[in-house]
């Protein structure tokens, strides 16, 4: 039987101060093996801890989103049986959603037949979620930078290299839904705050582009776009940025729009860094997370 298999990464967004705008593809995956379904119902089977809870039936996210972009080309999406692993915890703030969006995209694409581009396949994520920072690198992996234009409907998207530190996340063992953490953020802001703000986001992105590590993790830690109005919903925040720091750490910030704390440290001292946060963080797990450069892949397969 012809299968269609996806291993979809996970993300980081924001950098600290690239809010909506920058985002990093890591390592965790949502894998997928998906084929016709004989009764023409879906069907989806969830492996390991961390799909837990949802749907199995024709009410996923993922047939919905499947199903909105095979309407926008007034083509049919055919029913799936769907076997589903994923490394990626949910509501953490590493771009489970955004995964999961891709993956209905993909799904789509090919049993659709809609032959979208990775480029026609990002404008359409985009125009979902509303913001490119998780789909992004979720769909071309590495460090992606961009930009949705709403009027237009159009993203704007560009590269640089990935950054050559460690990378440590924080994972708390509790939820925290986009959802909640987009409401306590102010409507608007005045222009000097903007224009304080999107100087210190260019400075870093120039940083990071000279691999100047230390002026890149300065900046990342002085957002004020998304960090001061969400870190009381992360009751560890100040503490695991008061430890990585103590440990030599180039920066530590909120991932997307947390729980997950991140850290961006030498290699020479990760090692040491996370044995501590996860001794002094007991709830909470710590890990070295390495960057994901080539984003989505899929493969047919005869099963
Ligand atoms: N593989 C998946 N399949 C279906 N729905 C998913 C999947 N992954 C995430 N979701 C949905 O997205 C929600 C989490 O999204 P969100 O609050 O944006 O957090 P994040 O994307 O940071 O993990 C989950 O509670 C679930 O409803
Ligand atoms: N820019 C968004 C990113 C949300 O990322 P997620 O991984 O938490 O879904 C935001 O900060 O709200």
């Amino acid at each position: 039987m012809k299968t269609l298999k996806l291993k979809v990464p996970a993300s980081t967004a924001n950098l600290g101060v690239g809010f909506d705008s920058i985002g990093m593809a890591l390592d965790k995956y949502l894998e997928v093996e998906a084929h016709l379904s004989a009764d023409e119902k879906w069907h989806f089977e969830h492996i390991g801890p961390h799909l837990l809870g949802l749907p199995n039936d024709e009410t996923h996210y993922i047939t919905n989103i499947a199903n909105r972009a095979t309407e926008k080309f007034n083509k049919e999406m055919p029913a799936l049986n769907l076997k589903m692993f994923s490394d990626i915890p949910l509501a953490r703030g590493l771009g489970s959603s955004a995964s999961a969006l891709v993956t209905g995209l993909y799904l789509a694409n090919h049993f659709a037949n809609l032959k979208l581009s990775k480029y026609e396949l990002l404008q359409l994520a985009t125009e979902i979620e509303g913001h490119p920072d998780n789909v992004a690198p979720t769909i071309y992996g590495g460090l992606v930078l961009g930009v949705y234009d709403p009027e237009l409907n159009h993203t704007d998207v560009s590269y640089i290299d990935i950054p050559k530190v460690d990378v440590i996340a924080t994972i708390p063992e509790y939820e925290l839904s986009t959802e909640k953490a987009r409401k306590v953020l102010p409507e608007t802001l005045f222009l000097k705050e903007a224009v304080k703000y999107s100087a210190i986001s260019n400075t870093m992105i120039s940083a990071l582009i000279q691999h100047n590590y230390e002026l890149a993790g300065k900046m990342m830690m002085k957002d004020g776009f998304h960090e001061p109005y969400r870190q009381h919903l992360i009751p560890d925040f100040h503490n695991i940025k008061q430890v990585a720091i103590e440990h030599g750490a180039y920066a530590t910030f909120i991932s997307g729009a947390g729980p997950t704390v991140l850290t961006f440290i030498k290699k020479e001292l990760s090692g040491k860094l996370v044995r501590a946060l996860q001794d002094e963080f007991k709830n909470c797990e710590s890990e070295l997370v390495t960057i994901n450069r080539f984003g989505a892949s899929q493969e047919i397969i005869n099963l």
